[in-house]
């Protein structure tokens, strides 16, 4: 009964050339959406200001200004309002200077169909999460992002806001820092939920099989393809690939890849023809990209793809006022996973011994922390000894109690460095260069390790 009013979804269409305009007025009147096309910047602007729309589309260049300035003029008054921009065929840059603004998403010319059809439904679902959902979802405290500190709520903002754009994403941060979260968050908040998200770690698949792996292949390409197979890019179709340590993709990938990108269409291995896809790519690395660009490692294109946008997780050391509440949702989830009647606390002295510890590897590294001392504690109460935390100097004390903390002939930094260089040397030939067994005894995951040992020039 009283079921709700559906209002036509209402687009406004914004091209001086009139075979664009009446090609984009047919093809979403045919989806069933009231369109009202005009054919420059300040009549888009007038238009938009005195009527609702739940998308725009304009094109790149007007007679009277640019497509960029009405996606600002747009997200300054409607933010909720999808804007996707038509550029012209070959402009990578123009598309990607109007993701950078804001923009949902781009056509380029000549205009494929089906392909357009595919982004105004993105659109549309946009827009109609936007009916259902209060204004900014992720600012509720998500179950899942733990944190209250400022940097926890501005990220939380950039994901909710990030999450209505189709722009590729690239996040940063260090080993453990939540940078797989985040990419879930971005996916999990925007219209492509109902698609898949394909997680991809690219350091851990060896070179030979990953065009096969990205792309699929069909029976009979080699020895051994007894069927047609979908690869990465075809499961993630309508969803988000999220491809980790981007920077471990070896160079002959990194151009098929920058290829499946552009055209968005892939070929699988053995077949003839292209397919088309759509899918939104969401990239981390825990180096620096822009360094390896600068060594010659990483194509420079590729990276400009790729880091349309991007996002920072900050280090858990730089939000110590989270680490409380991380803490109690960790034990709260080993309790469950360990069966036990009852969630185990910290004590005060083992909160403030993890609140001063600076956490190398993270999140990750304050779970493996709670739960080591969760098997280790024999009450419910954790005690600072069962965290076992490794802190240089005190150790660096213990051995040499006189001089240690107060050397002062060089810089903290350098003395630190020393300290650790000294610590992961020693674990190292303990395990006999066994680098997991090493971590272990370290109390850093095997990623922390491999990490520092980059860092150090260990390796
Ligand atoms: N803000 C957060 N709230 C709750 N849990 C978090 C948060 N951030 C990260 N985690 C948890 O920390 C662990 C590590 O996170 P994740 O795998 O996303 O890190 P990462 O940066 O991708 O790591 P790596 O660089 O090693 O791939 C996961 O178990 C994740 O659920």
């Amino acid at each position: 009964m009283n079921a709700a009013v559906q209002t036509t979804a209402r687009a406004l269409i914004v091209d001086d050339e009139a075979d664009i305009r009446e090609l984009l007025e047919i093809t979403l009147g045919r989806m069933g959406i009231e369109t009202v096309a005009v054919s420059d910047l300040a009549s888009a602007r007038r238009t938009f200001d005195a009527q609702p729309f739940d998308l725009c589309l304009t094109d790149m260049r007007l007679p009277d200004g640019e497509g960029i300035a009405l996606v600002r003029h747009i997200n300054d008054r409607s933010p909720a309002c999808p804007v996707a921009v038509i550029t012209a065929y070959g402009s990578a840059e123009a598309a990607v200077a109007s993701l950078k603004a804001g923009a949902f998403d781009f056509v380029s010319k000549p205009i494929d169909v089906a392909g357009l059809r595919t982004l105004v439904a993105q659109a549309l679902k946009l827009a109609g999460l936007d009916h259902d959902a209060p204004p900014h979802p992720s600012l509720d405290v998500s179950p899942r992002l733990v944190g209250q500190t400022e940097a926890m709520a501005a990220l939380r903002r950039t994901i909710a806001k990030l999450a209505r754009s189709q722009a590729p994403v690239y996040v940063t941060g260090e080993s453990g820092t939540g940078k797989e979260l985040v990419a879930r968050m971005i996916h999990a908040e925007g219209p492509r939920v109902n698609g898949a998200f394909v997680p991809v770690n690219c350091g851990a698949i060896p070179a030979e099989l990953m065009e096969s792996e990205f792309f699929g292949y069909l029976r009979g390409a080699f020895t051994g393809a007894t069927r047609d197979t979908a690869g990465l890019f075809a499961r993630a179709d309508g969803g988000t690939l999220f491809l980790d340590e981007i920077a471990d993709l070896p160079m002959s990938m990194q151009v098929k890849l920058l290829r499946a990108i552009q055209e968005r269409s892939i070929r699988p291995v053995g077949a003839t023809m292209e397919t088309a896809v759509d899918v939104r790519i969401v990239s981390a690395s825990h180096r620096d990209l822009s360094v390896e660009v600068a060594r010659g490692r990483f194509r420079e294109d590729l990276y400009y793809r790729l880091n349309v946008i991007e996002v920072k997780v900050p280090p858990l050391r730089d939000r110590i006022a989270d680490i409380p509440m991380l803490a109690e949702r960790i034990l709260a989830g080993l309790a469950r996973k360990m069966r036990l009647e009852r969630a185990p606390v910290l004590s005060d002295d083992a909160r403030s011994a993890l609140m001063d510890y600076n956490f190398p590897g993270n999140i990750r590294e304050l779970e493996n922390i709670l739960e080591r001392a969760v098997t280790l504690a024999e009450s419910p109460v954790i005690e600072r000894g069962y965290l076992r935390l490794y802190s240089p100097l005190a150790e660096a004390a213990a051995a040499n109690p006189a001089d240690a903390l107060v050397d002062e002939s060089t810089d903290l930094e350098s003395q630190l460095e020393a300290l650790e260089r000294e610590r992961i040397q020693s674990a190292l030939e303990a395990c006999r260069y066994n680098k997991t067994k090493a971590a272990q005894r370290l109390g850093i995951t095997f990623r922390a390790l491999r990490y520092r040992l980059a860092k150090l020039g260990m390796e």
